[in-house]
């Protein structure tokens, strides 16, 4: 086999749109060409949906796009049974999960991680050894995740060892500017292409993997 660790060819960054609530729009992000989709079960969220919204959703991921259930601290036995009915292939902690709660699931998952101002994420991180890579995402007191607020670029670590995911307040507009100062692995983003909370827009997802395309 060849030795593919001096190949001169770097894959551009991966692109998750999450949030999606409707058939147009899983349509929308896998024309445009999006690596990954999210699916939010949190239900205060605008952008949740049931396991049968979701059932409906995934019968239009086609194969080699990945498909990423978003949870914010899940009753470890609903989620079990969710997992049954339900072909996710990517997990996405968004509360307080430890790595014994995330890892039970005996699936590849994220973590995501709250930029707080005292937060090194890279110390962090090294308590979820089984993850598969760190989403990093705006802090915001009492609220989760899907903020639309974005953090200090310049925090976003710069070493590789993990794959490290840039989330929080990203949109067309702010894109490339986002991708040369932090050089991520991947970028998350939701309500920079949205139409209004939970519907997407088509062209802002467009122009989102358009500009990613130019950068
Ligand atoms: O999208 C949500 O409603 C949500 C709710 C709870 C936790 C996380 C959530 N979304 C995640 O947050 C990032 C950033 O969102 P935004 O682009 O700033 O709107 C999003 O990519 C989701 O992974």
């Amino acid at each position: 086999m060849s030795d593919l660790t001096s190949c001169p060819v770097q894959a551009r960054t991966r692109v998750k749109i999450c949030g999606l609530t409707r058939r147009d729009d899983v349509q929308a992000a896998v024309k445009a060409g999006a690596d990954a989709l999210g699916f939010v079960f949190y239900p205060p969220s605008p952008r949740s949906v049931t396991p049968e919204q979701a059932a409906d959703l995934l019968a239009e991921v086609p194969p080699f796009v990945v498909s990423v259930g978003l949870f914010v601290n899940p009753d470890p036995v609903q989620l079990q049974h969710l997992l049954k009915q339900l072909p996710l292939d990517l997990l996405q902690f968004h509360g307080d999960e430890s790595e014994e709660f995330c890892v039970q699931f005996q699936r590849p998952y994220i973590k995501a991680l709250r930029m707080k101002p005292e937060l090194d994420p890279v110390k962090e991180a090294a308590k979820w050894p089984s993850a598969k890579g760190f989403l990093l995402d705006a802090y915001q007191a009492g609220v989760p995740g899907g903020t639309g607020e974005r953090f200090d670029w310049q925090r976003f670590p710069s070493s590789d060892e993990r794959p490290w995911i840039l989330a929080g307040g990203l949109t067309p507009d702010n894109l490339v500017e986002a991708l040369q100062i932090t050089q991520p692995y991947a970028v998350d983003v939701s309500g920079g292409v949205e139409a209004s909370r939970g519907i997407k827009c088509p062209m802002k997802i467009k122009e989102f993997l358009a500009r990613l395309a130019e950068a």
